[in-house]
């Protein structure tokens, strides 16, 4: 899994790694300089070559032909037209130093590269500064402004390093108009080749939200990127909210600091060797930090223990609603099965009973009139995991069995989706009844019935940067409700009452929007009672299922119906080789 960081955090760790003495900033805004030129080289390799000599740009692919760096004389007394060039833009902050050091290691290869700063040269940060100085060395530099940038003639790369993890308010004025226009207001796409350094500009590094007092404007007042280049570690905007959208991709450079990032105190190290904050995972198939686990696997060990009798593998239950509606129970069921409890029971009520069963072969049914009913059935202990909500109905019979579900002797493993959610936030008593064990699956709209004040919070105009995000609601959520919360979306968010959380992205190459299809949130509420049923915790349970869900969709590709995801968990499963 790979670890995201918020801005506070990155900067936590740098100034950790300059107090240590082992690197000084100077070092690392170098570092971070290279790899974003190193990046460029590899998403376009042809721009390595020169002009007339390349195939005709088409974007990553092909071989990659290292880098010119060191200016062959003959390359540098080439003809103007013969020369890349590059527009870098320059902003107040470090995130502006990274762009001058981009900049000269450019020009160091053979480019031609047209400098902007916005903002006063005087007032950069020292290492910004120095750059800037090593810079106007050799070339100028021009104040930038809307009108100044559009006079420059098409380039071959343009850089974005305006603002970074350090942007705190709206962007405003005519630097306001000059993000609009890099973002493809007027009609001009710059998004092919746009480069961002750390983080598109306009878009807040910890929400990925734009920082605006105007969040229905048509067109963002933040750059549009083909290519996201950030270092140590992806940031959590880029995969929640609009990051995904902005960044376009994302590489990740190390710059040198990953022994700084601890987690626990170390009573042997020096001032300012450790830092310590509240981890959030992404789920994630690809390999975004060259050390990590390259999988989110799925624990084999859960499925290979025990190799005894179905109920070895446990028993889930899952409750349905009335005539007609059992279809998201009966969605949930499949899921819970194929994932591996060892026994899925679908409890009905009578009068649905002959519905249900001519759906059903696996899936054991079962009458459930009322709470009572209910009482009784939870005397078989080998009932090990609880699903309620999907299909369930608002009304009083569904409420009973939501108290039901949460107020018995044993409170079992559940998962409360759909209208359990609902049902949930109308009664706050039922709230209260929440325990360690259950898991929330809400999306937008539940989590705001059931989180007023918390999506009051996260859907206000982001006008402050770092902004409330996904990942601060739902940790919120998770800790007022005292169990884990999974938050829907192509940017699903879980978390857990002790702070632990983790994203699980369907969004760059794990990108699957034929997810959202009606029943399919049905299938992972089942997918994560079955994983429950099998004795994974509940925080490991939802990310898992949330992985899986995702995984299946991938797998089976567009056309996706919920029915289908179940059925891709088999092919799955013998990949991951369980
Ligand atoms: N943290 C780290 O470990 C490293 C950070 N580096 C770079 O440093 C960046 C962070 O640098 P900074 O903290 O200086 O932050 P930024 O460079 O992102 O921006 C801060 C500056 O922008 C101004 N500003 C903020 N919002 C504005 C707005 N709406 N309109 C106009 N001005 C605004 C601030 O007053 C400040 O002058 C990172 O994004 C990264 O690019 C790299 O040099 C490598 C190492
Ligand atoms: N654009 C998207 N990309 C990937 N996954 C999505 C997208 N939109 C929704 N999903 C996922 O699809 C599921 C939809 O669940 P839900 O909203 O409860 O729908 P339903 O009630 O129809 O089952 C959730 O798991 C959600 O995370
Ligand atoms: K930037």
């Amino acid at each position: 899994m790979t670890e995201l960081l918020t801005a506070a955090q990155m900067r936590a760790i740098e100034q950790a790694a300059i107090e240590s003495g082992e690197v000084t900033g100077l070092e690392l805004m170098e570092r971070a300089g290279q790899g974003v030129v190193d990046a460029i080289f590899a998403e376009w390799p042809e721009l390595a070559m020169p002009k007339h000599s390349a195939p005709a740009a088409g974007g990553a692919g092909g071989s990659t032909p290292s880098p010119l760096r060191g200016s062959p004389p003959e390359y540098l007394e080439r003809d103007d037209n013969e020369m890349r060039r590059a527009v870098v833009l320059c902003g107040p902050g470090n995130n502006g130093g990274d762009g001058f050091v981009v900049a000269r290691l450019l020009r160091d290869a053979g480019w031609q590269v047209e400098v902007f700063l916005y903002g006063d040269a005087e007032k950069l940060p020292p290492d910004a500064k120095v750059n800037h100085e090593r810079w106007v060395k050799i070339a100028p530099v021009t104040a930038l402004t809307e009108q100044a940038f559009r006079k420059v003639a098409f380039a071959d790369m343009y850089v974005d390093a305006l603002f970074g993890t350090g942007l705190t308010r709206p962007v405003a004025g005519d630097l306001a108009g000059l993000l609009r226009h890099l973002g493809g207001y007027g009609g001009d796409d710059y998004r092919p080749r746009m480069v961002a350094v750390d983080v598109p500009s306009g878009l807040c590094a910890d929400s990925g939200r734009v920082v605006t007092p105007n969040p229905r404007a048509r067109v963002p007042t933040a750059t549009l990127a083909r290519l996201t280049v950030t270092f140590d570690s992806p940031k959590c905007g880029h995969f929640v909210g609009d990051g995904p959208h902005h960044c376009g991709r994302i590489v990740v450079k190390d710059i040198g600091v990953r022994q700084f990032r601890e987690h626990k105190p170390n009573p042997h190290t020096g001032r300012g060797h450790v830092v310590r904050f509240p981890r959030t995972s992404l789920i994630g198939k690809r390999r975004m930090v060259p050390d990590e686990r390259p999988f989110f696997s799925v624990d084999i060990r859960y499925f290979t223990k025990n190799q005894g009798h179905k109920y070895a593998h446990g028993h889930a239950f899952i409750l349905s609603g009335g005539v007609g509606k059992g279809g998201a129970a009966r969605l949930a069921a499949r899921g819970a099965l194929r994932v591996g409890a060892g026994a899925v029971t679908l409890g009905s009520p009578p009068a649905a009973l002959i519905e249900n069963a001519a759906q059903l072969n696996a899936i054991m049914l079962q009458s459930l009139k009322d709470p009572d009913a209910l009482r009784v059935l939870l005397q078989d202990t080998r009932i090990n995991a609880l699903c309620i909500g999907p299909g369930l109905g608002l009304n009083d019979r569904g409420a009973a069995l939501v108290a039901g579900v949460l107020g018995g002797e044993e409170p079992r493993p559940t998962v409360l989706d759909a209208d359990a959610l609902t049902l949930l936030a109308q009664d706050r008593a039922l709230f209260d009844e929440l325990h360690a064990n259950c898991v929330l699956t809400p999306h937008a709209g539940e989590f705001a019935r059931l989180f007023p004040e918390i999506a009051e919070k996260l859907n206000a105009p982001a006008t402050t940067g770092p902004a409330y995000s996904k990942v601060d609601a739902t940790r919120e959520a998770a800790k007022r409700a005292g169990c884990v919360v999974l938050f829907k979306g192509p940017d699903t968010v879980i978390a857990d009452p002790s702070g632990r959380c983790s994203i699980n992205a369907s969004v760059y190459e794990r990108s699957a929007p034929w997810l959202a299809t009606a029943g399919s949130g049905d299938v992972l509420a089942g997918f994560i009672t079955g994983l429950l049923a099998r004795g994974f915790g509940a925080m490991q349970a939802a990310e898992t299922g949330a992985w899986l869900h995702t995984e299946c969709a991938l797998s089976f590709g567009p056309g996706l119906i919920a029915e289908d995801l179940p059925e891709e968990l088999p092919k799955l499963f013998r990949e991951l080789g369980i």
